[in-house]
């Protein structure tokens, strides 16, 4: 059968999908000192209402791991959000073993090991597929991983990266699991509007990056890697599937 071609490099994208190089791409690049305290984020706080039954499972997308969630009850909104957003999906992006880069957003030039999004639709759409190009369609929040002790929250999760090793294994979760344990206490962040940061990079974004990061240990950043990939040179461990940050465009970052 025709072998799936190995996907094309970040700096390849814009030959594909021009809006690489748009007005709102992400990630970029947080420079705190000119990001704005907007009293508006802090006075309508950030609700965030995640089920605990609401994670259906976890796959090997090829890109990334993704896990899956029944969007019932999943809720978040406030904040930059004009409306209620569903939760979709969770995944992440990381970089190489015991690297320090990985992240999509950075902050100040500071790269973290590993970047989670939390991918949720607006529900003035009638489904994801609908909100996925909408210039209010996503919010995504991102959570940066930072290596030091065991995440115990995440570790139901990271433990079922080896059973899907190839693109398109799927593992059915079959516990409870709240993704609100993957958030940092400390609910500051940073808003603005971006892109998704793969292709088809539709510009359907509302970015909310959290500033403080959560502590994986060094083994669940490992077990990243028992996720295998397409390389030049055949199959490989998943890794290096972030895009570096993009040009700001003259953009606003707000803070709480
Ligand atoms: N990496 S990201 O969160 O910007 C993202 C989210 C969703 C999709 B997608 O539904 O294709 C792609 C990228
Ligand atoms: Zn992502």
């Amino acid at each position: 059968q025709v072998a799936s071609p190995v996907p094309q490099g970040p700096n390849k994208w814009h030959e594909q999908f021009p809006i690489a190089k748009g007005q709102r791409q992400s990630p970029i690049d947080i420079v705190t000192s000119n990001a704005k305290v907007d009293k508006a984020l802090s006075d309508n706080p950030l609700k965030v209402s995640y089920s605990n039954n609401c994670c259906q499972s976890v796959t090997n997308t090829g890109a990334s791991f993704q896990v899956v969630v029944d969007g019932a009850g999943t809720e978040i909104s406030g904040g930059p959000l004009d409306s209620t957003y569903k939760l979709v999906q969770f995944h992440a992006h990381w970089g190489p073993l015991g690297g320090d880069e990985g992240s999509e957003h950075t902050v100040d030039g500071v790269t973290y090991p590993a970047e989670l999004h939390l991918v949720h639709w607006n529900q003035k759409y009638k489904d994801v597929g609908e909100a996925v190009d909408k210039p209010d369609g996503l919010a995504v929040i991102g959570v940066f991983f930072s290596r030091g002790k065991e995440h115990a929250g995440f570790k139901p999760i990271s433990d079922l990266f080896a059973k899907v090793p190839r693109k398109a294994d799927k593992v059915d979760i079959s516990f409870n699991y709240d993704p609100a344990c993957l958030l940092p206490a400390r609910r500051d962040y940073w808003t603005y509007l971006g892109s998704l940061t793969t292709p088809p990079l539709f510009e359907s974004v509302t970015w909310i990056v959290m500033k403080d990061p959560v502590e994986v240990s060094a083994e669940q950043l490992a077990a990243l890697r028992n996720l295998l990939w397409e390389t030049p040179s055949g199959e490989g461990q998943m890794c290096n599937n972030y895009r570096p940050p993009q040009p700001l465009q003259g953009r606003l970052v707000r803070s709480t």
